[in-house]
C-alpha cells in the first residue's frame, strides 16, 4: 500500500504553517513534506513532528531569491560559495528533522553557458552528496516542467537519471514528480520501469491543473502499483493545490488512510 506525505506548502494552507502539522495528522497522514522550513525554528518544527508522530519526508535546500524567480543554484556558475553555505543550513535542519532526502534545486540556466552549468552542477552535487553521505541523506534532482518553470536546468526524467549516473555517488537520486513527468515525458508506466532504483522520492498531482490526484490525465492507482512493482518503498508527496479546501478534497486518500 502506498504511503503518502502531505505537502504543507500547498495543503492545509487554511491555517498558519506550524498548525498544518496537526491538521495533516488529524487527516490521517503519517508524514509531511514542504518546500522550505527556513523561516521557522528547526526545533519548533521538530517538536510538531514529535507531538503529532509525523515523519519528515522531504524538503528543499534554500533556493536563492524565490520571490525574484530564482529556483536554486546548483547549476549556476559563480554561486558555488552560496550553494555550500546553503547546504550547511539545510544540513542543520535535515539532522534536526531527521529527513532522509533533500532536494537541491538546480536553477534557471536558460541564458547561461550550458557547458559551464553542467560542470558546476556535477561539482556542486558531488560536494553535497559527499557532505551528506555520513548522515545517510540522499540528495535529489527534480526535473521541472518547462511550461511552469521555463529555462530550468533539468526538465526530463531520463536527463535527471543521466545526471545521477554522471555525478556517480550512491546518495544521489531523482525526485520523480509525476505531474511534471506527465507534462514533459508521458508514457509513465514505462518511464517508472526505466527509472527503477534511481527514484528517490515521488510526488503527485492531477494533470494539467495540479489539483487532487483523482482525475485528469493520470491513473494514479495504476501508477502506485507500478511504483510498488519496481520496488519503490519511499513516501509519495501530495504536492497539489486543493480545489475547494484541503479537507473537502481528501476523498481520494480515504482508501489509503492507515491512521485514524
Ligand atoms: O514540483 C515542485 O514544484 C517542487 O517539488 C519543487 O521542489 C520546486 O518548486
Ligand atoms: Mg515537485
Amino acid at each position: 500500500m502506498p504511503r503518502f506525505a502531505a505537502n504543507l506548502t500547498l495543503m492545509f494552507t487554511e491555517v498558519p504553517f506550524l498548525d498544518r502539522f496537526g491538521k495533516a495528522a488529524e487527516a490521517g497522514f503519517e508524514a509531511v513534506e514542504f518546500l522550505f522550513p527556513y523561516d521557522f525554528d528547526r526545533n519548533e518544527i521538530a517538536e510538531r513532528l514529535k507531538h503529532y508522530n509525523l515523519t519528515q519526508a522531504l524538503f528543499n535546500m534554500p533556493p536563492g531569491n524565490w520571490a525574484a524567480g530564482e529556483r536554486g543554484m546548483a547549476a549556476i556558475p559563480g554561486r558555488e560559495e552560496e550553494f555550500r553555505k546553503n547546504l550547511q543550513t539545510a544540513r542543520d535542519y535535515a539532522l534536526t528533522l531527521k529527513v532522509p532526502v533533500l532536494h537541491a534545486m538546480a536553477g534557471i540556466t536558460r541564458d547561461l553557458d550550458r557547458a559551464a552549468c553542467e560542470e558546476t552542477f556535477v561539482a556542486n552535487m558531488r560536494h553535497a552528496a559527499d557532505t551528506l553521505a555520513g548522515d545517510d541523506i540522499t540528495v535529489l534532482i527534480e526535473p521541472l516542467n518547462s511550461r511552469d518553470i521555463p529555462g530550468y536546468f533539468v526538465a526530463h526524467q531520463m536527463d535527471a537519471v543521466g545526471w545521477v549516473e554522471k555525478i556517480d555517488r550512491p546518495n544521489v537520486a531523482v525526485q520523480l514528480d509525476l505531474y511534471h513527468a506527465q507534462i514533459m515525458d508521458g508514457d509513465l508506466t514505462r518511464l517508472i520501469e526505466r527509472m527503477g532504483e534511481r527514484i528517490g522520492h515521488v510526488q503527485i498531482a492531477s494533470v494539467p491543473l495540479r489539483n487532487e490526484p483523482d482525475g485528469g490525465e493520470t491513473n494514479y492507482p495504476h501508477l502506485y502499483e507500478t511504483l510498488h512493482r519496481v520496488g519503490y518503498k519511499g513516501w509519495i508527496g501530495c504536492e497539489y493545490n486543493p480545489r475547494n479546501g484541503t479537507e473537502a478534497g481528501l476523498g481520494w486518500f480515504q482508501p489509503y488512510r492507515r491512521r485514524s
